[in-house]
């Protein structure tokens, strides 16, 4: 006899992850349940993470006149007193829209929502616990985790949620700082450390290790180094943090070598961890990590409870919102038993820092690791007539290719508009495509993407032989020879 469940498919947690998968499967015609303990949907990714912290840096590109200092030099401001309303003017509107089109979204859908917070009876059944104090419970054939992660809280980190914050406190800050302090230069640091920066407050960035943003090609980063310090940033690298202590007001950060740090407000940023802390994972036969996160099947997000999915910030690393909503996606369709679609090989990754960063396929120093023979070649934005003509002087566009397939490994883009930039490449990439691709191509004139034209054509340079008199690369036709060694050739 089939057993009767409340719903198909339960859902914990509506930020990306979750959502995507709630609606995919309502849209496979199943009864769906999402939870939230938020009281409002979108997780995470709406209400303290991806969108305010989005939202905070185009406010602040905006009021200040960033992108225009160019060209009217550094004291530019198209506001000139820029207080914290300013900027959560803009935040709370944002904030709002975006639940309006998720609650939408739901409705359309046909996707049942409750708000309460969620922990498992057994692994069919988990019992929601409402603001109210009541609580029900309800079963479900399928349940998919996707309660997110929580700012890492160390012990002897004196957070007080005006002097010394985490990630969450950044949102609807009631002052802007003179000076900030941020400990932890992952993602997080970095983009509130630039944001804040590009405020003129005086910023200091301090984490134990020597070099930041590791999985970020090396000559990227040294450039985006180099203009940080350019705008005043100081940096503290490889000190652990000893201890955080208030003098006169003040939160100081004593690092382990004595270095010490004063500033108006210190924002930790050391990482996060999976919010699996209520969630009675025993009594579904599961257990979390140190680090209060999940292990799945990496094909069907699976847990090792089969009809129990885990997606998002709860699986761990990539922890983006772009790469939870594909998860989700993924354990929807298997919970449905329909065909689980694969995942693509290359995803992009978008530092929202002033400037931006966004990167897809392999580093330089990854290829030479793998002993694969490799040529990059480089464009600068302002060799471009965009970047002429929004004065945009320190951007530049990196491509990496396999000297033997002439295939394209990766691109590498510090600039304005890199984030958005950087899907060409992406397109490219997991078509298996050549670089000759961005030498014959027409691209729309002026603009950044031009850029990736130089670079092949800079690639091009480098690797052709040069002959008097045929200084110019030649017209390369389809049928031309790189491509068709990409055919017999792996990488
Ligand atoms: C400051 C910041 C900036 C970021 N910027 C970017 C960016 O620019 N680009 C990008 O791709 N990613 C970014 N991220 C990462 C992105 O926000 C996360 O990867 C994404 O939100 C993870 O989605 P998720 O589906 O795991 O759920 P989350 O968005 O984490 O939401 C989980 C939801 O589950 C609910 N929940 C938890 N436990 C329970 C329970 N027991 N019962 C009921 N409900 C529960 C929570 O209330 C929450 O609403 C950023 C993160 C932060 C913190
Ligand atoms: N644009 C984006 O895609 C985006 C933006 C923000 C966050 N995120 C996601 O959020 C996740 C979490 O980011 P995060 O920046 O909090 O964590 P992280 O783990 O990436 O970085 C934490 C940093 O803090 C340092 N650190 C930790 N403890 C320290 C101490 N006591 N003293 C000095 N340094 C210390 C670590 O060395 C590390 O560099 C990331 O995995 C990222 O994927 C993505």
């Amino acid at each position: 006899m089939t057993k009767h469940y409340d719903y198909d498919v339960i859902v914990i947690g509506s930020g990306p992850s979750g959502r995507r998968a709630a609606v995919q499967a309502s849209k496979f015609g199943r009864s769906v349940l999402v939870v939230d303990r938020r009281g409002k949907v979108g997780g995470v990714s709406v209400h303290t993470g991806t969108i305010p912290s989005k939202t905070l840096r185009e406010t602040v590109l905006n009021l200040t006149g960033w992108r225009e200092r160019g060209i009217y030099g550094m004291n530019y401001r198209v506001k000139q007193n820029i207080d914290a309303q300013d900027l959560n003017m803009r935040l709370g509107k944002t904030l709002d829209d975006e639940v309006e089109v998720l609650e939408h979204q739901f409705l359309r859908n046909g996707v049942s929502v409750e708000y309460g917070s969620a922990k498992f009876v057994d692994a069919h059944t988990i019992e929601i616990e409402n603001p109210a104090g009541g609580s029900r419970r309800v079963s479900g054939k399928a349940i998919v985790v996707a309660v997110g992660s929580a700012p890492h809280r160390p012990h002897n980190i004196p957070f007080d949620g005006t002097r010394v914050i985490d990630s969450d406190g950044m949102v609807n800050l009631d002052r802007i700082p003179r000076s900030l302090t941020v400990v932890g230069a992952g993602v997080i640091g970095i983009e509130y450390a630039t944001i804040f920066s590009a405020l003129d407050v005086r910023v200091t960035i301090i984490d134990q290790r020597e070099h930041i943003l590791d999985f970020i090609d090396r000559e990227i980063v040294d450039d985006f180094i180099h203009q940080l310090r350019d705008q005043s940033v100081n940096f503290r690298l490889g000190g652990a943090l000893e201890s955080i202590v208030i003098e006169a007001g003040q939160p100081v950060a004593i690092l382990e070598d004595g270095r010490r740090v004063r500033s108006d407000l210190l924002l930790y940023t050391g990482g996060r961890q999976g919010a699996t802390g209520d969630l009675n994972l025993a009594a579904a036969g599961l257990e979390a990590d140190e680090r209060g996160r999940l292990d799945v099947d990496p094909i069907t997000f699976q847990t090792k409870t089969p009809n129990i999915y885990a997606t998002g910030d709860v699986i761990g690393f990539p922890a983006l919102a772009s790469t939870s909503m594909e998860q989700g996606r993924i354990a929807a369709c298997h919970a449905c038993e329909q065909p689980v679609p694969p995942a693509p090989k290359f995803f992009p990754y978008g530092i929202y820092s002033v400037p931006e960063i966004s990167i897809v396929g392999i580093t330089e120093e990854e290829a030479r690791k793998k002993k694969i023979p490799y040529e990059a070649g480089v464009a600068r934005f302002r060799e471009t007539s965009r970047g002429q003509i929004m004065a945009e002087t320190q951007g530049f566009l990196k491509i990496i290719v396999c000297l033997k397939t002439h295939k394209l490994l990766g691109v590498h883009i510090v600039g304005e508009a890199a984030t958005e930039l950087i899907h060409i490449g992406q397109a490219v990439l997991n078509f298996g495509g050549s670089f000759e691709y961005f030498i014959e191509a027409t691209f729309n004139y002026p603009t950044f993407a031009e850029a990736y034209k130089s670079a092949a054509l800079d690639v091009w340079n480098r690797i052709t032989p040069r002959h008097a008199g045929k200084g110019e690369p030649p017209a390369i036709s389809p049928e031309s020879s790189a491509p068709q060694r990409m055919k017999t050739e792996s990488h």
